[in-house]
């Protein structure tokens, strides 16, 4: 059985002030009863450290938004694994079509940094989706699947396994328009299909795989109810402690 896991990209949003207020009241929201799933805040890098206080003695994990793959050296901008594994964090987000389509981030980086991530810890949770001209000219599943080959390339099977991988629609982000149940479930089957495939069965099935884009507390549930979806990846409405909450409440 599969562990839902919700977890909130914050994106380049949230100063340390803004980020305090929403960590705490996200607390008092959730209380102190046991979580219905894993739940996983990823703020900027500024704010990591923070948070993690914040969230310490709780059982909220905590992630960054991205990273690159080398140890250290000189790399203007960039934050190592060692970096965030050091300063607590658990997840690290990767290959957010964001960075894809902003800072060019390739399969092949997407693959160096899984293979870092599991080095130094940390848990992945890997975006792959197409854009609304690919799901036009009936290419979602070619494409995603491409993307899983390249990411997981040379990926050993005991890590694929603990891997997150987050089917986000790019159509779909920040744009208000979510897919339905039936489009987000029919493309997280074919990613589990195609994980099956390039591992075996029972990888396929311990991989958990979010649905991310225009996730909101009022759809959040008919989408958790579907089979092969384990979960969300939250952008605007994880800024929002109230709206986080009945997303995190979808999976009970
Ligand atoms: O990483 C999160 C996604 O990009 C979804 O963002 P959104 O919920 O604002 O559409």
């Amino acid at each position: 059985m599969r562990k839902p896991i919700i977890a909130g990209n914050w994106k380049m949003n949230g100063t340390i002030t803004e980020a305090t207020i929403l960590v705490e009241e996200l607390k008092s929201l959730l209380g102190t009863e046991e979580l219905p799933c894993d739940v996983v805040l990823c703020p900027p890098f500024t704010t990591l450290a923070t948070v993690l206080d914040l969230v310490d003695e709780t059982l909220i994990g905590v992630g960054a938004q991205n990273m690159d793959y080398h140890e250290s050296g000189a790399f203007t901008g960039e934050v190592s694994p060692a970096m965030i594994t050091e300063v607590g964090a658990q997840y690290v987000i990767l290959g957010h079509s964001e960075r894809r389509e902003y800072y060019g981030e390739t399969d092949a980086a997407v693959n160096a940094k899984i293979k870092a991530a599991f080095q130094y810890d940390l848990t992945p949770i890997v975006c792959v989706g197409e854009s609304l001209e690919q799901r036009e000219a009936n290419h979602t599943k070619a494409w995603i699947e491409g993307q899983l080959e390249g990411a997981f390339k040379d990926i050993p099977k005991e890590e694929a396994m603990e891997t997150v991988i987050a089917y986000e629609p790019i159509w779909a982000i920040g744009t208000g328009k979510t897919a339905t149940a039936d489009q987000a479930e029919e493309v997280c089957r074919d990613i589990r299909k195609k994980m099956a495939h390039l591992y075996d069965v029972e990888t396929a099935e311990a991989i958990r795989i979010q649905y991310g884009g225009s996730v909101k507390g009022s759809n959040a549930k008919e989408l958790l109810s579907e089979p092969n979806i384990d979960g969300a990846l939250v952008g605007g409405a994880s800024l929002i402690a109230a709206d986080f909450k009945a997303i995190i409440d979808g999976t009970k």
